[in-house]
């Protein structure tokens, strides 16, 4: 397999990162495995809970590059092989993403909590960590307790303690993966499901075809979804409908985007529905695009969905995974 065919896109490439243009070749030594505890952009503890549950101790290759990179707000396009780790290449920097907005609302509630508290009484409340721990901001407590203490006032200035970002509502989608078959949008699913069992408060939906679309129309009415994994035909559809249901509106809070085996995506003649797709969605996210060819294709498609992405080579080297040759160009 070959590179990407960086030549053709580097004008974004190079105008990513000030006019420069570099490779990293990370296959001097195969036998350094990363630690996640190694990453330079720390993981929630929900999700090295997960991590651990699913007792992998070390990242892949794909893992190891694109985690940070889209933490750190780029866009992706990643060359990764079958088994190569991808899945949570995108999965956990997506809970990341959406976590941190989530954050926010902990702090709206938790910020309540303590209004409350104080209001009816209490300073020495105020300095029970513990309770201020639960709330998950612990960090404010004390430049709020001294705002109290010194204004000596019930009534405190709490903009400068919250987010300016809104956590999302039930109805508001924050991320979309799309692949290209019922199977892999199951298995994807299945893998976010294992995740979302420690990060209560986001919920997911699986949307492909194969069931009546009706299902799936009350389904979202009822219940909502913050990330949706989807096949692109029944994503379309339902992005589509006017008179029950409407989507378009739910995605105007998408933060990610994934598109999973791009190339097969491609191959089976999503191209029309993913730029339906693509128009609904907000241009200010983060987009992952994975595949495990490059094409021409696939270069317009990095061209028409993704922002100056940083390019994340995967090569398999031998028939083990962890050993992989990884290239990243930014
Ligand atoms: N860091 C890791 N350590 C150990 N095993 C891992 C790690 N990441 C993923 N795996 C396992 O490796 C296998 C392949 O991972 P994954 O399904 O994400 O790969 P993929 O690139 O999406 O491949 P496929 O195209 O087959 O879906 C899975 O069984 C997964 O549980």
């Amino acid at each position: 397999m070959g590179m990407w065919n960086n030549s053709s896109i580097s004008s974004h490439i190079i105008s990513c990162v000030s006019g420069k243009y570099s490779t990293m070749d990370n296959n001097q030594d195969n036998s350094i495995k990363s630690k996640w505890e190694d990453l330079n952009c720390k993981l929630s503890l929900p999700v090295m809970r997960a991590i651990n549950k699913l007792g992998f101790r070390t990242m892949t290759p794909v893992q190891a590059a694109c985690i940070p990179l889209f933490i750190k707000n780029m866009d992706v396009a990643a060359e990764a092989v079958t088994g190569s780790g991808k899945t949570l290449a995108f999965l956990i920097p997506l809970l990341e993403i959406l976590q941190e907005k989530h954050k926010s609302k902990e702090n709206v509630l938790g910020m309540r909590y303590l209004i409350n508290v104080c209001g009816k009484t209490c300073m020495d409340r105020v300095s029970k960590e513990w309770e201020l721990k639960e709330c998950g901001f612990k960090r404010n407590t004390i430049g709020l307790k001294s705002e109290l203490l010194n204004t000596r006032t019930k009534k405190v200035s709490v903009s400068s303690c919250l987010r300016r970002d809104e956590a999302l509502k039930s109805h508001e989608i924050g991320a979309v993966v799309i692949s290209p078959t019922r199977e892999l949008a199951t298995q994807t699913s299945e893998v976010l499901q294992h995740f979302l069992g420690f990060i209560p408060g986001l919920s997911q939906m699986l949307v492909v075809g194969g069931r009546g679309v009706v299902k799936d129309v009350s389904e979202f009415r009822d219940k909502g979804a913050n990330i949706v994994i989807a096949t692109p035909g029944r994503l379309e559809d339902l992005l589509m409908r006017k008179h029950d249901i409407n989507l378009p509106s739910a995605v105007k809070t998408l933060e990610v985007l994934i598109l999973d085996e791009a190339d097969r995506l491609l191959d089976l003649g999503f191209d029309k529905s993913l730029t339906t797709i693509l128009s609904y969605l907000p241009k200010q996210r983060r987009t992952g695009l994975f595949s495990a060819t490059q094409t021409k294709e696939i270069e317009m498609l990095i061209r028409a969905g993704l922002r100056n992405p940083v390019i994340v080579s995967v090569k398999e080297k031998d028939s083990n995974r962890f050993g992989q040759k990884l290239t990243v160009t930014v």
